[in-house]
């Protein structure tokens, strides 16, 4: 079957900078997938390059079997990008942009499926609004709303939830979820790790312009729990002493919590007892299970280690 996207041996440089080095992926269609990675990491490259908005120095890219350079125009009308960016065409209402927008891809009756959008995306109050009176997250809306008016069997998301509130959160990944189960593959770039765990079947970790994990989320957290086993517990305690025969289970001690490393939950009782005995109140507790943070933290810390 053809791959959503296929990224064969992508290369990018800018000058001396090397973003993207030997870049390999496929992405099957119907997927969610992350792509996730610290800041520079090359996300918005790779994007811009599947898009066709930059040049891949070498290496090929396609879009539901279209290459992105040769077969621009049939690759572009296969996705949907959401930008990082705000751009925004300040001189229409919200429902003008949605079918100017549609025009680019010469459909012309397309307002039963604008209406859906709107109404997904809960903007259905602001779409006779211009879109310079619209606030960065309504906005934000419009950006996911103009890059679905085509139906894209792909859509791409560059960090879509980005300093917005709950609600749009919510709305956002409620319309996203359902375009996923109707068919559509999603490639998403977050921060907000838990969001990915939430939602993606697969992630790829770049560091450095470089894949260096790519598997699925099960996988990943069920691999960090073999390789370390047991559970940790995040105590906040007053007085802020630890009994000292609790100090070889320290994991860390982060903004006046400490994490203790447990091999079950059988070692909870006898911790509550010293603590008790000693006469230490908890005041807050909490027992963390590997997640995808973990996992990540982990790997870009492997990496690190092993480039030095
Ligand atoms: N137009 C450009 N000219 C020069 N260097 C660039 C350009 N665009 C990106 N870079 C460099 O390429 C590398 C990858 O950047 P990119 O924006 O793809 O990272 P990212 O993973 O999307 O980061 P973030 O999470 O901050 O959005 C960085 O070192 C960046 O400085």
């Amino acid at each position: 079957m053809i791959p959503a996207i296929e990224v064969k041996q992508v290369y990018k440089h800018f000058d001396t900078v090397c973003a993207l080095s030997d870049i390999h992926l496929e992405i099957k269609k119907g997927e969610f997938f992350a792509l996730l990675g610290p800041n520079g990491a090359g996300k918005t490259t790779l994007i811009s390059i599947i898009s066709g908005l930059s040049l891949a120095s070498a290496g090929t890219v396609s879009v539901m079997g279209y290459d992105v350079v040769t077969e621009y125009r049939e690759a572009r009308r296969m996705l949907g990008v959401v930008p990082q960016e705000l751009v925004f065409d300040p001189f229409f209402t919200v429902r003008e942009a949605l079918v100017i927008q549609s025009g680019y891809y010469g459909i012309k009756h397309n307002h039963d499926w604008i209406d859906t959008i709107i109404h997904n995306l809960d903007l259905t109050d602001k779409a006779n609004t211009n879109m310079r009176a619209l606030s960065g997250g309504m906005k934000r809306r419009v950006l996911v709303a103009q890059a679905l008016v085509h139906k894209p069997p792909v859509i791409i998301l560059d960090e879509p939830t980005a300093g917005v509130d709950v609600e749009l959160r919510q709305t956002l990944w409620n319309f996203i979820k359902q375009l996923n189960q109707d068919g559509h593959t999603i490639v998403l770039t977050t921060h907000y790790l838990e969001e990915a765990e939430a939602l993606c079947h697969r992630v790829a970790m770049l560091k450095q312009g470089k894949i260096v994990t790519l598997d699925s989320v099960q996988n990943l957290i069920s691999h960090t729990a073999h390789d370390n086993p047991g559970y940790s517990v995040r105590l906040r305690l007053s007085p802020d002493i630890l009994p000292p025969k609790l100090e070889k289970q320290v994991i860390s001690c982060v903004d006046g919590c400490y994490i203790l490393k447990i091999e079950d939950y059988f070692q909870i009782e006898p911790l509550l007892a010293l603590l008790r005995e000693t006469n230490i109140q908890i005041l807050e507790m909490q027992l963390l299970q590997p997640d995808l943070e973990e996992v990540f933290v982990n790997i870009m810390r492997k990496n690190e280690l092993e480039l030095k």
